[in-house]
């Protein structure tokens, strides 16, 4: 089953400058996808466009097995149960104003979710490692990976297809990093993940399938072992080059 379909798109923000070429990608059921790339690569306004944020220039975007019409409003209520979201920055992603209940609830009701909307917020708790008491608080009474955890909730409540996640660790300390990487790791037993980040550990750690982006160009795609077994393009072995040696340093140092 494909869930997503990207075929030949292009998009720029204006008319002059072109951020995306010519990109063809699929998203299959089941095998997450990593998008590598550096700053300024694309990595974002592909994901904006796969939320249905925007819509390419150029070429075609199906979800779910059809063409995104980001100007219908019943297919952009249906694309936000299929995909969701999960953004770099858990502190910006959440209203401090709101109780974790009434953030968990909002979307249950404005996407007229089914299901008991209290039993789906502990469900959704218990699904990110949160205690149920956390319904009770405001997000400046969680650290920043239980503010993460919250915000992947809040994803999950939709019980979307797919969750695309735009650097979603890299706003946290390592120690965390490495606990919401094991907990996005077991969500993708259910739900399939597109991650994008500039980070190969995390891309490698998580998605068995990579695409990488040079200027908005993908230039290398397929298993991620056998790209960095053995990556063919210029770009991609540069990034995996640049890749910090620790045992080499750690070696120099004795
Ligand atoms: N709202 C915008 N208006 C105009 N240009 C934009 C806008 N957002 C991004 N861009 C430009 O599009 C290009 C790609 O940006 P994008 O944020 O998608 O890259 P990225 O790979 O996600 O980078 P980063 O990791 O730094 O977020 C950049 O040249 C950027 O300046």
């Amino acid at each position: 089953m494909t869930l997503f379909s990207l075929e030949n798109l292009s998009y720029g923000y204006d008319r002059e400058t072109r951020v995306l070429h010519d990109i063809s990608l699929s998203v299959a059921a089941g095998q997450n996808l990593g998008i590598l790339g550096e700053s300024g690569s694309g990595k974002s306004t592909l994901l904006r466009l796969m939320l249905g944020l925007a819509a390419p220039d150029q070429g075609r975007l199906l979800a779910d097995g059809a063409p995104l019409d980001i100007r219908s409003r019943a297919r952009m209520q249906a694309h936000r149960r299929f995909a969701q979201p999960i953004f770099q920055d858990p502190y910006g992603s959440l209203d401090p104003r709101m109780r974790v209940g009434r953030a968990l609830a909002e979307p249950h009701a404005a996407l007229d979710l089914p299901g008991d909307r209290q039993a789906e917020i502990a469900r959704v708790l218990a699904q990110v490692g949160l205690p149920q008491d956390s319904v009770q608080r405001r997000p400046r009474a969680f650290s920043g990976g239980q503010r993460q955890r919250i915000a992947i909730a809040r994803a999950l409540i939709a019980r979307p297809r797919v969750l695309l996640a735009d650097e979603p660790v890299s706003a946290l300390d390592l120690s965390t990093r490495v606990r919401i990487i094991d907990l996005l790791a077991d969500l993708s037993q259910e739900v399939t993940l597109v991650l994008v980040s500039h980070d190969i550990a995390i891309v490698a750690a998580l998605c068995p399938q990579l695409v990488v982006l040079q200027q908005g160009r993908v230039v290398e795609a397929g298993p991620t072992r056998r790209i960095l077994d053995a990556p063919e393009h210029p770009y991609t072995q540069m990034l995996l080059s640049s890749l910090p040696r620790l045992p080499a340093i750690a070696k120099d140092m004795t």
